[in-house]
């Protein structure tokens, strides 16, 4: 497992934005476009206030969630609002943001629109991840209904996700998509999420669906 420590967050938050932003610039010399996969949740923040000022060609670069809980935009749970606020803003204002969300009561029913515009902005340049203490990543939650399916190494592109203890129904990128990004991080802090990743190396991607990420992943931690 590549596991970088770094003495703080906020170093870490600083580091890794620019990491990402030395992907991206080297992805957009060779290609039109590049794209950018995103989590939700409460770690990314810090990083985002500081990728959202580099200096990027960010008009041509996709951004994309990992996944989205199924709620309006404006709803403070939102993914989306969350990007939209942190990483959607200055210089990075520029990017395309390519939906996770559309208004339908169930994932299902938007899930073909979707995947159409999402399908275009493939494979991922770039992904940032994060990941639970119950060792999830993206929305592919351990017993989520549709986990076995988000695994599969044939899935849709997405997957609707829903498991005990959620407060809303979930919309995933599939294991696969993510397998496929050419630079996949996944960023967690404290002790417990350190010993959970640790922990998932020896368990299956159905116990442990960070497992399907993490043999291509670089973990970025702080205490
Ligand atoms: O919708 C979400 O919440 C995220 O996409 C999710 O996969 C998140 O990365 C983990 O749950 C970790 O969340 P924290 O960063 O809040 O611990």
């Amino acid at each position: 497992m590549n596991l970088i420590e770094y003495a703080d967050r906020d170093m870490m938050a600083i580091d890794l934005a620019n990491r990402l932003a030395g992907e991206l610039t080297a992805v957009l010399q060779h290609q039109d476009r590049a794209t950018l996969v995103v989590p939700g949740g409460t770690t990314p923040g810090a990083i985002f206030d500081n990728l959202c000022d580099v200096d990027l060609d960010w008009d041509r670069i996709d951004v994309v969630l990992s996944d989205e809980r199924w709620l309006p935009q404006n709803h403070p749970r939102s993914n989306t609002r969350l990007i939209k606020k942190r990483l959607l803003t200055g210089q990075a204002a520029a990017a395309r943001l390519i939906p996770l969300y559309a208004p339908m009561q169930h994932p299902e029913d938007a899930i073909p629109v979707l995947e159409a515009e999402l399908s275009s902005c493939l494979p991922i340049s770039v992904a940032l991840l994060g990941m639970g203490g119950d060792m999830h990543t993206a929305s592919l939650f351990p017993r989520g209904d549709n986990l076995r399916l988000a695994l599969d190494p044939h899935a849709p592109l997405l997957v609707p996700m829903r498991a005990e203890g959620l407060d809303e129904q979930r919309i995933t990128l599939s294991a696969r998509v993510l397998r496929n990004a050419l630079n996949l991080h996944i960023v967690i802090t404290g002790e417990d999420k350190k010993e959970a990743v640790m922990r998932a190396e020896h368990l299956s991607p159905e116990e442990a669906p960070v497992k399907a990420v993490l043999d291509t992943a670089t973990i970025h931690w702080a205490k």
